[in-house]
C-alpha cells in the first residue's frame, strides 16, 4: 500500500545529515514502511532528453530564478575525465578554458541527474542494494522515490545509481567511477558477508546472460528453461532481499514465458506479483500499476477461456525491460 507523501511532508520522514565517507547523505527520521513514497519533488533543474547536450544544460541553468540558482549551486560536483572530454567535444572547448561557473554546472549536473536533478533526491547515495525505487511519475510530474522494504528509523536511504543490469563487483565499480567513489555497500564490502551476497549477484548476472539467450532461441523448450531461470532468479532476489525495479523485472519475465507457453492460470499469478512489486516500488496511482492492474484482471478472465487474448495483454507480453526480443513468441499465444 503507497503512502502518498509530498517533499512538502517529507522532513517529518527524512532528513539530510553527514554519511560516514560519503558526504551528505538522506536518513529514515522514523521507520518508513515498505511502499511510502518518500519523497515526490518537480525537478529543480530540467532539460529535455531531446538533444541534450552541455549548452542545453547550462541555458536551463541561466533561466532559473537566482534562489533555485543558489540551491543548486550547493549540490556535490563531481566531473570524471571521461565526463569532461565529452564536454569538450560538445562545446568545442578544452574543459580548462571553459569559463569556471558554467564548469561548475555541468560538474554538478553530471553526479545529480536522475534524467533531471531533484533538490533533495541529488542527497540520496548509492547502494548496490537499495532500499528505494526511484521513478518518473508523468502524471505527477515528479520524480517518486519509494520505500521497498521496511525502513527502519536511523538508516540510511538509498537508491542504485547503475544499472539495470548489475554485473559483478568489478563492473559495477567501473560504471560507479562517473560518481568518482568506490562503493563499500553491504554487497561491495570486503567481509565474509559481503563476499556471500557478491556470490548472488554473480550469479544473477550469469542466470540474466541465460535467460536472455533462451529467449532469443524461441523454441518451446528454451521457453522452458527460461521460466526456469526467471523463477531462479526472483528466489534468489526476493531471499537477498533485491526488491526494487529487479524483481519486478523477473516476475515480469516469469508472466509472460507463463504466457507464451499457454499457462494462462501460473502467467496470472505472476503477474500479480508483478503488479505487488510495481505498486510498491512506483505507487499504486502510477499510470503503468493502472494498466497492469488491468493486465491482472484480464488475465483473471483469460484464465478459463480458451479466446483469444485481450490486446492489453500482448502488449505487456511484448514489453521486455531486458535486452531480448519475445515479439515473435506471441503468435504462440
Ligand atoms: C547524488 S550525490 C549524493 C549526495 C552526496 N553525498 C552529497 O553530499 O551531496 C552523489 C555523490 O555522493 C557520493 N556517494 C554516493 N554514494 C556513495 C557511496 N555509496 N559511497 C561513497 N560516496 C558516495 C559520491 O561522491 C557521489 O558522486
Amino acid at each position: 500500500m503507497s503512502h502518498q507523501i509530498d517533499s512538502k511532508d517529507a522532513s517529518d520522514l527524512i532528513e539530510v545529515r553527514a554519511s560516514d565517507g560519503k558526504g551528505l547523505g538522506v536518513f529514515a527520521k522514523c521507520d518508513i514502511p515498505q511502499g511510502t513514497r518518500v519523497i515526490s519533488e518537480p525537478p529543480l533543474l530540467e532539460v529535455s532528453l531531446e538533444d541534450r547536450d552541455a549548452n542545453k544544460i547550462l541555458v536551463a541553468f541561466k533561466q532559473l530564478p537566482l534562489p533555485q540558482q543558489e540551491q543548486y549551486l550547493a549540490l556535490h560536483a563531481y566531473a570524471a575525465e571521461g565526463f569532461k572530454r565529452g564536454i569538450e567535444a560538445e562545446v568545442g572547448q578544452l574543459w580548462e578554458e571553459i569559463p569556471e561557473l558554467d564548469r561548475k554546472v555541468l560538474s554538478i549536473w553530471a553526479p545529480n541527474a536522475f534524467i533531471n536533478v531533484f533538490l533533495l533526491a541529488a542527497r540520496i547515495n548509492h547502494s548496490c542494494l537499495p532500499n528505494l525505487q526511484y521513478g518518473w511519475h508523468p502524471e505527477l510530474k515528479h520524480q517518486t522515490f519509494h520505500a521497498v522494504c521496511d525502513i527502519p528509523a536511523g538508516t540510511e536511504l538509498t537508491v542504485s545509481y547503475i544499472g539495470p543490469i548489475n554485473g559483478n563487483k568489478m563492473q559495477r565499480q567501473e560504471e560507479l567511477k562517473d560518481w568518482g567513489f568506490t562503493c563499500s555497500c553491504v554487497v561491495c564490502e570486503d567481509t565474509p558477508e559481503g563476499k556471500e551476497k557478491e556470490k548472488k549477484f554473480d550469479q544473477l548476472f550469469h542466470l540474466e546472460t541465460e535467460l536472455v539467450l533462451e529467449t532469443h532461441i524461441a523454441t518451446e523448450g528454451s521457453f522452458k528453461r527460461a521460466l526456469s531461470v526467471a523463477q531462479k532468479m526472483a528466489a534468489i532476489q526476493k531471499s537477498e532481499g533485491i526488491l526494487h525495479r529487479e524483481l519486478r523485472i523477473a516476475y515480469h519475465d516469469a508472466g509472460r514465458l507463463c504466457m507464451v507457453l499457454g499457462n494462462r492460470k501460473m502467467a496470472c499469478l505472476w503477474a500479480k506479483k508483478e503488479l505487488e512489486v510495481a505498486q510498491y516500488c512506483f505507487g499504486e496511482d502510477h499510470p503503468a500499476c493502472k494498466e497492469l492492474a488491468m493486465v491482472v484482471d484480464l488475465l483473471q478472465e483469460a484464465m478459463e477461456s480458451n479466446e483469444p487474448v485481450n490486446e492489453c495483454i500482448v502488449k505487456w507480453c511484448i514489453i521486455t525491460h531486458r535486452n531480448e526480443i519475445l515479439e515473435d513468441s506471441c503468435k504462440l499465444m
